[in-house]
């Protein structure tokens, strides 16, 4: 079912009086999905670096911003379509990598099913270093939508190339490289709640399944020695001069995860990087910087063309979504409201999340007058007041 059957759906329900199953507003969402996650894991997934000013501003920022509608340039028929490596995707959205997908369905499979939701609704998944199941069971139930791998590159090299080929071998298209958590940030929520999943050996499958792995833990390790072990390597803080290693570790599309600056982002293609992905990682990682949308017009400007640009941070709405194509991003990414939709209603609820967005994105296009992609220029935004 497309996100056109889906909007016809809901308003025939609707109209006669079927009550949808899972909420369309996002306050909604959020406190329906976090009522029903253990307390531990509420505050890893809904909370944020300091006092959250920049989570907050990464939602607050596509209020600056406001969509001009034209009109006589009416369609029926909207196309949301992208190219985005060689591949026509259907609509501009993905799902972004999230390191406790797994732990957030009652059955612990939560990448798997992550991976369901997105071949059901044909937006590419993009599975995260960290998983509950291993990277070759998740990668199936994506079906023929296309999955990306995204690595949290380890101290460890030889432990990076494998991870790097086991993903390329499992059918992953492309390899993401997050930079901007080599070290955690500064959590309250979970420095007060005495809690990191990670370091009770939750989401250390793609680890654990790793002959290199084996290597540097030994034989049966106990889950204290499999953790220490993890310790040690996941966090590379990586410099310019290791990207010559990281980019000859495949030849697969490498993109870089966490760009904001436009000079980082011209640096990353000059040193052979093939996308850039803008986010603060929904302001996780630094408190005390802007709204993610806020840096995506001069990353844009920067890459010129020569390079696809995913942007995520704060997109919460349909209309967000279009912001951010208009401001340049060539896909758009969601991490909070996914995660929130299946751990409030399993693959349908995800499922529901991802074509509402893409329901509410389309009829915007529909009623302003931009029916295609093509037509989402910078021109169709104003920076308000
Ligand atoms: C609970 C949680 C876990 C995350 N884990 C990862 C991860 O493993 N790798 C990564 O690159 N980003 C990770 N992110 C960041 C997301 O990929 C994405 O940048 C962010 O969620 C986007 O902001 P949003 O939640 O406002 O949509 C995580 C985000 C959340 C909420
Ligand atoms: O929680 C996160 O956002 C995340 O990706 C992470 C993973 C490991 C260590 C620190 C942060």
């Amino acid at each position: 079912m497309s996100y056109g059957d889906y909007q016809i759906e809901l308003y025939l329900g609707a109209l006669s009086g079927v009550l949808p199953e899972h909420p369309f507003s996002y306050p909604d969402l959020e406190s329906q999905a976090l009522a029903t996650l253990p307390p531990e894991l509420r505050t890893y997934i809904a909370g944020g670096a300091g006092d959250e000013t920049t989570q907050r501003a990464n939602v607050s920022a596509f209020d600056d911003y406001a969509l001009v509608p034209r009109m006589l340039n009416a369609h029926a028929e909207r196309d949301l379509s992208i190219e985005l490596f060689g591949r026509t995707l259907p609509t501009p959205l993905m799902l972004a990598p999230v390191g406790v997908l797994g732990l957030v369905t009652p059955d612990q499979h939560g990448d798997v099913h992550g991976a369901e939701v997105a071949a059901a609704t044909g937006v590419p998944f993009i599975g995260s270093t960290l998983m509950s199941d291993p990277l070759e069971e998740v990668r199936p139930a994506c079906g023929d939508t296309p999955a990306w791998f995204q690595l949290y590159t380890p101290r460890d090299r030889d432990l990076a190339a494998s991870l790097v080929s086991r993903a390329e071998a499992a059918g992953y298209e492309a390899i993401v490289v997050t930079l901007d958590t080599w070290v955690p940030g500064w959590r309250p929520r979970d420095l007060a709640s005495g809690n990191f999943p990670q370091l009770r050996g939750k989401a250390l499958a793609n680890y654990t399944s790793d002959p290199r792995f084996a290597e540097m833990t030994g034989p049966d390790p106990d889950p204290g020695a499999t953790v220490m072990t993890w310790v040690g390597t996941f966090g590379n803080p990586l410099t310019w001069d290791d990207l010559t290693w990281l980019r000859q570790l495949t030849d697969l599309p490498l993109v870089l995860k966490g760009i904001c600056h436009p000079d980082d982002a011209r640096r990353a293609l000059d040193s052979g990087a093939d996308g850039i992905y803008c986010s603060n990682h929904g302001g996780r990682q630094a408190n005390g910087g802007g709204g993610a949308l806020h840096w995506l017009p001069d990353v844009v400007a920067a890459v010129d063309g020569r390079a696809p640009v995913v942007f995520d941070s704060g997109v919460r709405t349909g209309a967000h979504v279009v912001t951010a194509l208009a401001l340049g991003a060539t896909a758009v990414a969601i991490g909070r409201p996914y995660v929130y939709g299946l751990a409030r209603g399993g693959v349908p609820g995800g499922v529901h999340v991802v074509r509402s967005l893409l329901a509410e994105a389309d009829l915007i296009m529909g009623v302003d007058g931009y029916p295609t992609r093509a037509d989402l220029t910078p021109d169709a935004v104003r920076r308000r007041g």
